[in-house]
């Protein structure tokens, strides 16, 4: 089986890749190396199962050639900064709803039979239900993020059923891991590296959200893909994160730890009662008992898989 990883290049995209790589497929890589990197693939160019293409999604032409010869896509590439939903949704949407339209016009004249999607949790705003459930309802994502990350479900599903293919969507939990290079654990460091004395904390540091490994989340992928694939399903969603949930405060302090430090930390109160910016969902946990039903399960909890990515992003593992 070929199959094309969009953001091949990025933080969970090249986790995907050498997964695929070692379970013996072809694979071909599509990225702009806007946030990704040749480095977290450096290590399978020659092999001759695998392919890189450097370019833009937004470009049509350069997806339509990406996708000879592929069976799968799994579509990765986007922007992942909920953040800058208040300054640039412009950004968001044509990284997150544009190139995904992009990319079915293509499939429409392609062989693809499947299209695996990386959603978000952000798609169920403040909900009301936690842990929240896939048939979670009505869905009012409160960022731009969140909102285009449902746009692109939504047109996903529309297609499949048009066009005659089938899609899996994942709304992923706080992914963490090696290779991360934005997000609470990463600016907790490098802030530590700047000043050791003090830890500048967004918002008022009760954001409580559930985080899951990267290579948890991969195999994850993985595993409900095989499920999907005998399920016959024209279109799925499954919730993929951890059982447990952490609060910013406490990443905190687990990084402090991990580099040897006891800084004060200075909470800047934040906006809209304590969220570090505005769209920061302050409460999330997915109920993740579908994924679980297929015989998937996190090998860490959420305070694991913050001290193993700390660690790692450390160098210490
Ligand atoms: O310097 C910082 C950075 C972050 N935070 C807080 O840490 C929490 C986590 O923030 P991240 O930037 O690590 O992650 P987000 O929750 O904003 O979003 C992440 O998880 C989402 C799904 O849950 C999306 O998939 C998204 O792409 C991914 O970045 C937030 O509550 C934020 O307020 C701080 O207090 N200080």
């Amino acid at each position: 089986m070929k199959v094309l990883v969009t953001g091949g290049a990025g933080f969970i995209g090249s986790h995907l890749v050498d997964r695929l790589m070692e379970s013996g497929y072809e694979v071909m890589v599509l990225d702009n190396l806007s946030a990704g990197s040749i480095d977290n693939i450096r290590h399978w160019i020659g092999d001759e199962r695998f392919e890189f293409i450097n370019g833009d999604m937004i470009d049509g032409e350069t997806v339509k050639r990406a996708l000879e010869g592929v069976d799968a896509v799994f579509h990765l590439a986007a922007n992942p900064e909920v953040r800058i939903s208040a300054q640039s949704p412009e950004k968001l949407y044509e990284s997150n709803v544009t190139i995904t339209y992009n990319l079915l016009e293509a499939m429409r004249d392609s062989d693809v039979e499947y299209l695996i999607f990386t959603s978000s949790s952000t798609v169920y705003g403040d909900a009301e239900i936690i842990p929240t459930p896939e048939n979670y309802g009505p869905l009012k994502p409160i960022s731009v993020y969140g909102g285009a990350k449902l746009a692109a479900e939504a047109i996903i599903s529309g297609y499949a059923h048009i066009f005659g293919f089938k899609a899996l969507s994942f709304r992923l939990a706080n992914i963490i891991g090696k290779r991360s290079n934005h997000g609470v654990i990463y600016d907790f460091i490098n802030k530590l590296r700047k000043n050791p004395n003090e830890l500048e904390i967004l918002g008022d540091g009760t954001q409580r959200k559930s985080y899951l490994h990267v290579s948890d989340t991969v195999e994850g992928m993985l595993h409900i893909f095989d499920h999907f694939r005998k399920s016959g399903e024209t279109y799925d969603v499954y919730n993929l994160g951890s059982d447990d949930w952490i609060t910013v405060k406490e990443i905190a302090e687990i990084v402090s730890e991990e580099m040897g430090l006891s800084p004060k930390f200075r909470f800047t109160g934040g906006v809209d009662g304590g969220r570090g910016w505005k769209g920061d969902v302050k409460l999330m946990l997915l109920d993740i008992s579908r994924a679980k039903s297929t015989g998937w399960k996190p090998r860490l909890n959420s305070y694991e898989a913050v001290r193993k990515t700390v660690r790692e992003l450390l160098g210490k593992e």
